[in-house]
């Protein structure tokens, strides 16, 4: 009941935000005290309702065990502390040691709203590392830099992906991102060479021909006056992009509704069902069997992993042709896929591994950035000031052009922008491990088996780390120092991960969120529709809208935008190397640190 008001509270706030937005547009200056006000007084309202939320006993902090029960009775009746320690300290266990502290809570109340909202309440109360029990599960979650940086940096063997490689095996079985051990060993050391920068700098004319029919559609849609759902647009436009740049299939998804883009969206949205699902109901026997919906997805499946073998066949057959001799930059002018890339290498490794791994790559590197553009517009339609200064910087740097690997440099601003939407909109909120031994985080031992969240989400909105967290602030990175990131933030902002398991997609997504945002703003302003639905927030792998985010877009006036219609062909200029370009962390390491 508590939750349900929480979050009709959180509805209540953005619809006000919204509109008061929508005014901003005539009265920026006036308006801004007025809306910190609102918003201060309803972020006060939800912490309070918080506050007795837990005052009444939804989350409790467990009561001590019976050592430190017995302990504390002990020394009520006069035992000394010294000989306490002693005779405790003989019988052993993790006694020594503090407990973690404690909260339990009925899974309602996390499912009336994304997890980690509540999560984030929770850690203001219990602090950088707690545990969550429901009935007899319990999670250990994390929002502690240094802790985060034991599990993913410093102990990442100790770990594994747990849940998530349970949840997500119908589809991605022991690819790259739940696979584990010798596996993800082998797998990561072959597939990482494939996003070489050679690779990278040709997937510019991709990404720029992707967002340039998006373009044409929100053209027609600006002409005609209609209002656009930009979430399932970005979805569109990125599943294209890496469609083609994984295993060199065009869905041409922003034109057509085919089977098998509806056949990648059900398999997606089952993975995002079940990693929020509170029992794993596609295990129920006789159910898994008639449930239409799980038929559904197996037929989904079984078209996607068709189309999938198909592919691979062709590129056996292109490879089997071709003269171009392997070497570490190797590239397929026709076809630079990654696939092509994993073939020509002579990668030794079974059909079902192999479409296992592209079938993860297409969904880490679809969903991902989809959110991340979704949630930069709905920013920038929050806060003029901004957009006027990316737009500014846009239109110097690119002029009428299509961006180039070259721009990345000078597009600084609109970098810093993508920065601050992922630290508030992190993709994934939460990283999934488990222990596989035991392990002291921070003061606390805990044993093997364990299953923890890391808090992304947390971390980003830490009030110990940022000032005013909650605001979109690009300005908090100046433009001359370091492209941010997990290391020179000292695990306070974790957009792409950590460690050996850290992102292998960070350079192809940052290039192509900014090539396709600067594109986009180059040529429209975006404002939310009138009428349109609050945007709120659910949660699935990635942080989605609840209803969409419904915007009205116009053509810009000034300066006219007539964009090239030729693309520059991708030189790759050796004195310019991607991995200085300052917009991704340093993966070369990372890499070598990986198989190593
Ligand atoms: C803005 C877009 C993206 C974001 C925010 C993002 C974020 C992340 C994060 C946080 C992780 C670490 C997960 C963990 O430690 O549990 C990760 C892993 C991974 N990402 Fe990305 N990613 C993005 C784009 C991509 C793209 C485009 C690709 C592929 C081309 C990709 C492929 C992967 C893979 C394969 C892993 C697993 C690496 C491993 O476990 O060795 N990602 N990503």
């Amino acid at each position: 009941m508590a939750a349900v008001s929480l979050s009709s509270l959180q509805f209540s706030s953005q619809t006000v935000q919204t509109r008061v937005n929508r005014k901003k547009y005539n009265n920026v200056k006036s308006n801004d005290d007025a809306v910190k006000d609102v918003e201060r007084l309803l972020e006060q309202k939800r912490r309070e309702e918080l506050s007795a939320r837990i005052a009444s006993g939804e989350f409790t902090v467990e009561k001590s065990s019976f050592q430190s029960q017995l302990k504390s009775n002990l020394l009520k009746l006069g035992v000394s502390k010294e000989i306490l320690e002693f005779i405790f300290n003989l019988t052993g266990g993790p006694e020594y040691y503090p407990r973690i502290p404690e909260a339990k809570g009925s899974i309602k109340a996390i499912r009336s709203e994304p997890f980690f909202i509540p999560l984030y309440e929770l850690y203001l109360t219990y602090g950088g590392i707690f545990r969550l029990t429901f009935g007899p599960k319990s999670f250990l979650i994390v929002s502690d830099p240094s802790i985060a940086k034991h599990i993913l940096k410093d102990n990442p063997k100790s770990y594994s992906k747990g849940i998530l490689a349970e949840i997500l095996d119908f589809v991605m079985g022991k690819g790259l991102i739940p696979a584990d051990g010798e596996i993800w060993r082998v797998r990561r050391r072959v597939i990482v060479p494939a996003l070489h920068q050679k690779f990278v700098a040709a997937m510019f004319s991709l990404f720029g021909q992707a967002t340039d029919r998006l373009c044409q559609k929100l053209d027609a849609a600006a002409a005609d006056g209609e209002d656009v759902e930009m979430e399932s647009l970005f979805s569109r436009l990125t599943l294209d992009i890496i469609g083609k740049a994984v295993f060199n299939y065009d869905f041409d998804s922003l034109k057509v509704d085919t089977g098998i883009v509806e056949a990648v969206y059900t398999v997606l949205r089952e993975a995002e069902d079940r990693s929020t699902a509170p029992i794993p109901f596609w295990e129920i026997p006789i159910w898994k069997d008639i449930s239409p919906k799980l038929k559904k997805v197996n037929t989904a499946l079984k078209l996607v992993n068709e189309t999938l073998d198909n592919l691979i066949a062709i590129c056996k057959k292109m490879v089997d042709e071709e003269e171009l001799q392997f070497h570490e930059e190797y590239m397929n002018e026709q076809d630079p896929s990654i696939l092509h890339f994993l073939l020509a290498s002579g990668d030794d490794v079974t059909s079902k591994q192999l479409r296992d791994d592209l079938m993860t790559l297409l969904i880490a590197g679809h969903e991902t950035s989809a959110a991340v553009l979704t949630w930069t517009f709905y920013l920038l339609s929050q806060d003029p000031r901004v957009m006027a200064k990316l737009q500014n910087e846009v239109d110097s740097v690119l002029g009428d052009r299509f961006p180039t690997v070259e721009d990345m440099k000078k597009l600084r601003y609109t970098t810093r922008v993508i920065n601050e939407s992922l630290r508030l909109y992190p993709q994934p909120p939460v990283l999934i491990r488990r222990s596989l031994e035991n392990d002291i985080l921070g003061k606390y031992p805990i044993k093997s088996g364990e299953d923890i969240f890391i808090s992304v989400w947390n971390l980003h909105r830490s009030p110990n780390h940022w000032e005013d967290a909650d605001k979109f602030n690009p300005e908090r990175w100046p433009l001359d120092g370091p492209n941010p990131n997990e290391t020179n933030q000292n695990f306070s902002y974790l957009p792409f991960g950590g460690g050996p398991r850290k992102c292998i997609g960070d350079m192809f997504a940052t290039f192509e969120n900014i090539v396709a945002v600067s594109m986009l703003v180059r040529r429209f302003d975006f404002q939310l529709a009138l009428g349109a639905p609050p945007v709120k927030m659910t949660t699935g792998a990635t942080i989605h809208t609840t209803e969409g985010l419904k915007m009205t877009v116009t053509r810009r006036r000034r300066p006219p935008i007539i964009p090239t219609l030729e693309i520059p062909t991708v030189k790759v200029d050796s004195s310019v190397n991607i991995a200085q370009v300052e917009t991704v962390s340093g993966q070369k390491d990372e890499v070598s640190s990986a198989i190593s």
